[in-house]
């Protein structure tokens, strides 16, 4: 595989992949830039050989096409700041003026390019809309780890494309510390899994009951696995097509004499805002029109002891909505218990995913954890022995 350190872009105008789906206020302001500050070793490099950028990546999952919310125009200042250089903004990622500014880019210039994900065919894997984005560069470098578990049409698809494939930086040390920690195994090892993308992940719990001793179970996930025990979740957030899995991995997890631990009271609100009414309950008791959105006092104690005791953990999604301060609290308690076993019980430490990175990083504990991947989906996919796609087409 070509990597960035063993290219010459000299001359190159390199079609970065990169993962800047960060997350922005209602002011549309970064609140955690960890994605962005990973990629500078790989921009700055592509930049001092004599080269320029074009960045490509998505924004969220906007469903109608182009929308404020999801728009990277508000990521030109910040990253004109980051990267030193004031950079460019095609307001289309295929248009023509992009296509221009592709062509006028001078070495040492950058341009972004618009959510890639306003066209539907992006998550398709479109090979014309691929080939595309395709004639925007003359090196493609996929940098985007967060997304590499994506077969998408700039992750993947638009590797046939180039002679040149070139895997970032951010790539290479994210795959470099995903395999140690697949050979670090001490043990208990525990495993928190959160966060609201419900179907994304729940494949995977059932691969990571073969690896671990204890499982977690927080978040937005709790209410698929709580209703498939028969408890009353209100309107919280629930796959109810996942249902079954959830009864069958419970089933599963106790068979293979795995610690299933699920909070035992949850925080409930009439509303989904930071000052709604709130009141805490037993799980399974949510009332009607209420939503669970963080994990209650005695849940944090019941996780914080099992933590304590644990060897090795891995923890992706938050445990409650993080953003609203009044909700934070399970997943601000959760962070503190991972920190104590990482410097006072010697334990691994990994959090992944760009929310859960963001969570730690807002609570200060960036840097008292082993380790913060950029990547939630992505690195337990690949922990779990899957070829990543957006590798696959690196090493085509
Ligand atoms: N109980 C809940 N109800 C709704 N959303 C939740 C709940 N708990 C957590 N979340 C949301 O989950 C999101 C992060 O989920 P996810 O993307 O799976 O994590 P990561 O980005 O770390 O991989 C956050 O925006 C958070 O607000
Ligand atoms: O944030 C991401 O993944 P994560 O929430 O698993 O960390 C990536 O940008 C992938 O986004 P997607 O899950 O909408 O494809």
């Amino acid at each position: 595989m070509q990597t960035v350190a063993n290219f010459n872009f000299a001359s190159k105008k390199a079609l970065v992949r990169v993962d800047f789906n960060v997350p922005l206020n209602e002011r549309f302001e970064i609140t955690d830039d960890t994605r962005i500050k990973a990629t500078i070793p790989t921009i700055q490099k592509i930049l001092k050989d004599g080269g320029s950028v074009v960045l490509m990546s998505h924004l969220g999952r906007p469903k109608d096409g182009p929308t404020e919310k999801y728009s990277l125009k508000h990521l030109v200042t910040p990253l004109s700041l980051v990267f030193g250089v004031k950079v460019k903004f095609a307001t289309d990622c295929i248009s023509d003026e992009a296509v221009e500014l592709a062509n006028g880019l001078q070495a040492g210039e950058i341009l972004l390019l618009e959510n890639l994900r306003f066209y539907k065919e992006e998550e398709k894997g479109d090979v014309d809309f691929a080939q595309k984005l395709a004639h925007l560069g003359n090196v493609w470098v996929n940098d985007a780890f967060g997304t590499a578990h994506r077969a998408h049409a700039s992750t993947a698809v638009i590797g046939q494309f180039f002679s040149d494939k070139v895997s970032g930086y951010v790539m290479q040390a994210e795959l470099d510390n995903a395999q140690k920690i697949l050979e670090y195994s001490e043990r208990p090892f525990t495993a928190i899994m959160g966060g609201s993308k419900i179907s994304d992940k729940i494949l995977i719990i059932e691969r990571l009951l073969d690896k671990v001793d204890n499982l977690i179970i927080g978040g937005g996930m709790t209410y698929t696995f709580s209703l498939a025990e028969g408890g009353k979740i209100g309107k919280s957030i629930c796959e109810p097509d996942k249902v079954e899995l959830a009864k069958q991995l419970i089933e599963k997890a106790k068979a293979k004499g795995v610690n299933l631990i699920m909070p035992l009271d949850n925080v409930c609100a009439d509303d989904f805002n930071n000052n709604a009414n709130r009141q805490t309950v037993e799980r399974g008791e949510i009332p009607d029109g209420w939503e669970g959105l963080d994990i209650g006092p005695k849940s944090i104690a019941l996780f914080q002891e099992t933590i304590a005791k644990s060897k090795t953990i891995l923890w992706n999604g938050p445990m409650g909505v993080f953003e609203f301060s009044n909700f934070a609290i399970g997943t601000n308690a959760i962070a503190d218990a991972v920190v104590k076993a990482t410097e006072e019980n010697g334990a691994f430490s990994l959090i992944g995913g760009g929310d859960s990175a963001s969570a730690v990083n807002n609570a200060g504990y960036g840097d008292r954890v082993s380790y913060v991947s950029t990547g939630g989906g992505a690195l337990l996919e690949y922990m779990e022995g899957k070829t990543l796609p957006g590798v696959a087409a690196l090493e085509a």
